[in-house]
């Protein structure tokens, strides 16, 4: 068996032609959405990402506000920064890049954000929002993977789902996403302290690969057929990057997500969608 690919940069370029009709709409109302970015320090990967995501507003008709701050600045200096998008009225949602440097209490940055700017769904406040079922912004890269999915209609429904790391963008809430009713699928969360994993693995219809391990999912984990989602990226021995999911998984999974290629696009797609939609919720709130 050779995997179907789960095309994240196809189906992402989808979700943004889209949304560049949304966004229009809102121009036409005088409502002009903004994306505002707090990266602190110059990590590569980071600077790469936070770079994209502008890159992809100006794509859809999204205003940027950039903020950078060097990676010895203070929590209090980060958490003015903060301040300041939260009064910004140009800036309709943003996002603090993670991860923050070693020594920076991340959640409390996150807390300290308005609720009603999170374009992330890393708030306390979303994640409690997606606990009970309210509307609100979703994790960006659960949510798109749950489009990628559903793109390519690969059954989530009933599917038993086992997810490989308990991070806070990917693993810790993708959980709440997947016992949706209108998802409907059973998850189990695995993490370094699980007993045996590939026998975990051996039982899902989807595994999503979140672990950060390089090639950490063999071929021999995998059940024929089920679909692979790579997450993860890290460096090998050589200071290559690396996915989550060994290669030869595609001789053996029905759809395989490319690492680059598949959820990282649907990461950033699903990010527009929260700033578009926030803004969507202001105009009708202004009436
Ligand atoms: N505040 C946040 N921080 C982080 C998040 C997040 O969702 N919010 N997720 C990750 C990083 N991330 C988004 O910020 C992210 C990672 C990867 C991509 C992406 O498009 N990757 C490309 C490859 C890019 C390359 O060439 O290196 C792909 O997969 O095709 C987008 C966003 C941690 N931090």
């Amino acid at each position: 068996m050779t995997a179907q690919i789960l095309d994240g940069k196809a189906t992402a370029a989808a979700i943004k032609s889209a949304l560049k009709t949304r966004v229009e709409a809102l121009q036409a109302k005088g409502v002009q959405p903004g994306l505002g970015t707090l990266l602190v320090g110059d990590d590569p990967g980071s600077t790469w990402y936070v770079a994209g995501k502008h890159r992809d507003c100006a794509q859809v008709g999204i205003a940027s506000i950039r903020r950078e701050l060097p990676d010895t600045a203070t929590q209090e200096e980060i958490e003015a920064v903060v301040r300041e998008l939260n009064e910004d009225p140009e800036c309709t949602g943003y996002i603090v890049q993670l991860p923050l440097p070693k020594g920076i209490d991340t959640n409390r940055v996150l807390e300290l954000m308005d609720p009603a700017k999170d374009a992330d769904g890393l708030h306390p406040m979303s994640l409690g929002r997606l606990v009970l079922g309210e509307p609100g912004p979703l994790p960006c890269t659960p949510y798109g993977i749950i489009q990628l999915l559903r793109h390519h209609d690969v059954a989530i429904d009933g599917a038993h789902v086992v997810v490989v790391g308990r991070g806070i963008t990917v693993g810790r809430s993708i959980g709440l996403l997947l016992t949706r009713k209108s998802e409907n699928a059973t998850v189990t969360l695995c993490h370094t302290g699980t007993r045996d994993l590939p026998a975990a693995l051996r039982q899902a219809d989807i595994i999503v690969a979140a672990a950060g391990v390089g090639h950490l999912i063999k071929p021999e984990y995998v059940k024929p057929g089920a679909a692979v989602l790579d997450v993860g990226v890290s460096r090998d021995g050589e200071g290559k990057i690396v996915g989550d999911v060994d290669p030869g998984v595609a001789e053996v999974a029905g759809w395989l997500s490319p690492n680059p290629g598949g959820v990282g696009p649907m990461t950033r797609a699903q990010l527009l969608v929260n700033v578009v939609e926030a803004a969507e919720r202001a105009a009708r709130a202004q009436g």
